[in-house]
């Protein structure tokens, strides 16, 4: 078993139940309560732009012109390509996309930026790779499972968002990202395997955290007003 599918044997759980979260119910259902399509948009396009900026970081560690090519060209897949599955989630919603820029991270998706900025600043190639895969990895499954699922024709509200996680440029930066880490893998040492699977098993649970974050609209009020109330 590769490296890879070993992280993606351990995750299992967390992949059953992105597949089972609401949100993602709801985008198969082609219903998901407007208000948390919105609080989804809004920190969805910070979190892309933090996503282009740990690209940048791993171009800043490539010992190649191969691998600085590959990250590169992740920047624009996510700048020019990646905009087409919010503007299918605006128009659903009504709300213009712009709108939707400019909002703090809520909670959660802080914490995944975080957690994926404290990995590319500390750690090497290899964990940063390992931090970054369940970014695409999580939703190509999605698109994957909700095709099979309900196949969606052009009349499903979510016909673009589904197709475009689907699609082979999804599968594509996922195969690739993977054996970039399984190659890192077979010259690591044990340590840094350890580092790299804590990396991977902790964005994955950040994406199910995610999808919960916008299905709740977690915002910065963390405290319960009643808990202030008394105190
Ligand atoms: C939170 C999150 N994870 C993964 C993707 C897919 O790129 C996305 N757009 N947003």
């Amino acid at each position: 078993m590769t490296f890879t599918e070993q992280l993606r044997q351990e995750a299992e759980p967390i992949f059953e139940a992105i597949m089972e979260h609401p949100f993602v119910r709801g985008i198969a259902n082609g219903d998901v309560p407007k208000g948390a399509v919105t609080h989804y948009v809004k920190a969805d396009f910070e979190y892309l732009n933090a996503f282009m900026h740990l690209y940048g970081i791993a171009v800043s560690k490539c010992h190649d012109r191969d691998d600085i090519e590959f990250f590169t060209q992740n920047i624009d897949f996510v700048l020019n390509s990646e905009v087409h599955p919010h503007h299918n989630l605006c128009e659903y919603i009504g709300i213009p996309y712009e709108q939707l820029q400019g909002y703090p991270l809520p909670p959660n998706a802080d914490y995944y930026i975080k957690h994926m900025k404290h990995h590319a600043h500390e750690g090497n190639l290899g964990e940063i790779l390992a931090a970054l895969l369940p970014c695409p990895w999580t939703y190509l499954e999605i698109g994957n499972r909700l095709m099979e699922e309900v196949n969606p024709d052009t009349n499903h509200p979510f016909y673009t968002w589904i197709t475009f996680y689907a699609d082979t440029s999804m599968s594509n930066t996922t195969i690739n990202l993977r054996e970039r880490l399984d190659t890192w893998a077979e010259g690591a040492s044990e340590r840094e395997k350890e580092h790299m699977k804590e990396a991977f098993i902790k964005s994955c649970q950040l994406e199910w955290a995610f999808w919960e974050m916008s299905y709740n609209e977690q915002t910065w009020d963390l405290i319960p007003r009643a808990s202030v109330a008394s105190s």
